[in-house]
């Protein structure tokens, strides 16, 4: 269903995503891993058409993503909807409105001046945060909402879009890791019960290793892992990660209490 074909995207002299292909063939949750500028984000920015590639092809069903324009385009962008670490809300905003901004695509500039949300589009906001356990929190202003709760209104929002799969750039990386978790068993949810492809970008090794049934890592650009969890095994994580022999998953641990478990000594 989705081929990435030797992608790559250049800035300058920098190659922050080099030759890089893999293809999914069923509906799957893939883990991006990969340190700091490994090019995970722009990866998935690229999937979505919100950067553009240097080379290279995108194949969704057969056809030729990076060839969309226009209408075609945004129909692709709602298809693979994106959510982000910093949640991308309006914070002044009722949770319901931010909800309902994913519909945005397919209104008119009119209605939505005028916050006119058809009736049906307010029930199945509602239904998607009764889904997502935060539905008593629809009437309040966004940023008066937890990080963890904050993100499943962003997981809301890219759900009223209907996509095909959703793309997640570090999704995570902003919460503790209560919030963390609730918000990974909200993703995997949406994997399992409605059949959506998950692609995340994470920074953390065992949550890739978690909720993930396939793991890309990625260093310098280039896909140098591309597996099952349990063929993630230390020595592999240490390549990806190009770390020597100190190397220890807790160092990239959100797991509450892996620190404690496994001491990181500098
Ligand atoms: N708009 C841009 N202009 C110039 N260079 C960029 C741009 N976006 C990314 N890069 C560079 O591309 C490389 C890959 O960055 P990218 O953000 O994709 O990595 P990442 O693995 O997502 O890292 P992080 O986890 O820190 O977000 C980095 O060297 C980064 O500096």
């Amino acid at each position: 269903m989705l081929a990435v074909e030797q992608l790559t995207r250049r800035f300058g002299a920098n190659v922050a995503v080099d030759n890089a292909s893999f293809t999914v063939d069923r509906p799957m949750m893939i883990g991006v891993i990969g340190r700091s500028g490994a090019g995970k984000s722009t990866l998935l920015r690229m999937v979505n058409r919100l950067t553009d590639a240097s080379a290279g092809r995108i194949l969704f069903n057969g056809e030729d993503v990076l060839g969309y324009r226009g209408a075609a385009k945004r129909r692709w962008q709602s298809q693979c909807a994106m959510i982000f670490q910093q949640f991308n809300l309006v914070p002044r905003m009722d949770v319901v409105t931010n909800v309902l901004h994913g519909t945005l695509n397919r209104r008119s500039t009119a209605a939505t001046l005028f916050n006119l949300w058809p009736e049906d589009d307010i029930h199945r906001a509602i239904e998607i945060l009764d889904r997502l356990g935060i539905a008593e929190q629809a009437p309040k202003r966004a940023e008066a909402l937890s990080g963890g709760q904050q993100q499943r209104v962003a997981i809301a929002r890219a759900l009223m879009q209907d996509p095909a799969m959703i793309l997640a750039d570090e999704p995570i990386a902003s919460l503790d890791p209560m919030n963390a978790q609730v918000v990974m068993q909200a993703l995997r949810r949406i994997h399992e019960e409605d059949g959506r492809m998950v692609i995340a970008n994470l920074h953390t090794l065992d949550t890739a290793r978690r909720y993930c049934d396939r793991v890309i890592g990625m260093r310098d650009g280039r896909i140098v892992f591309d597996g099952t969890p349990a063929q993630l095994t230390t020595g592999v994580a240490r390549d990806i990660y190009g770390a020597d022999a100190s190397f220890s998953e807790a160092a990239t641990s959100t797991e509450i209490g892996a620190l404690e478990r496994h001491p990181v000594h500098a």
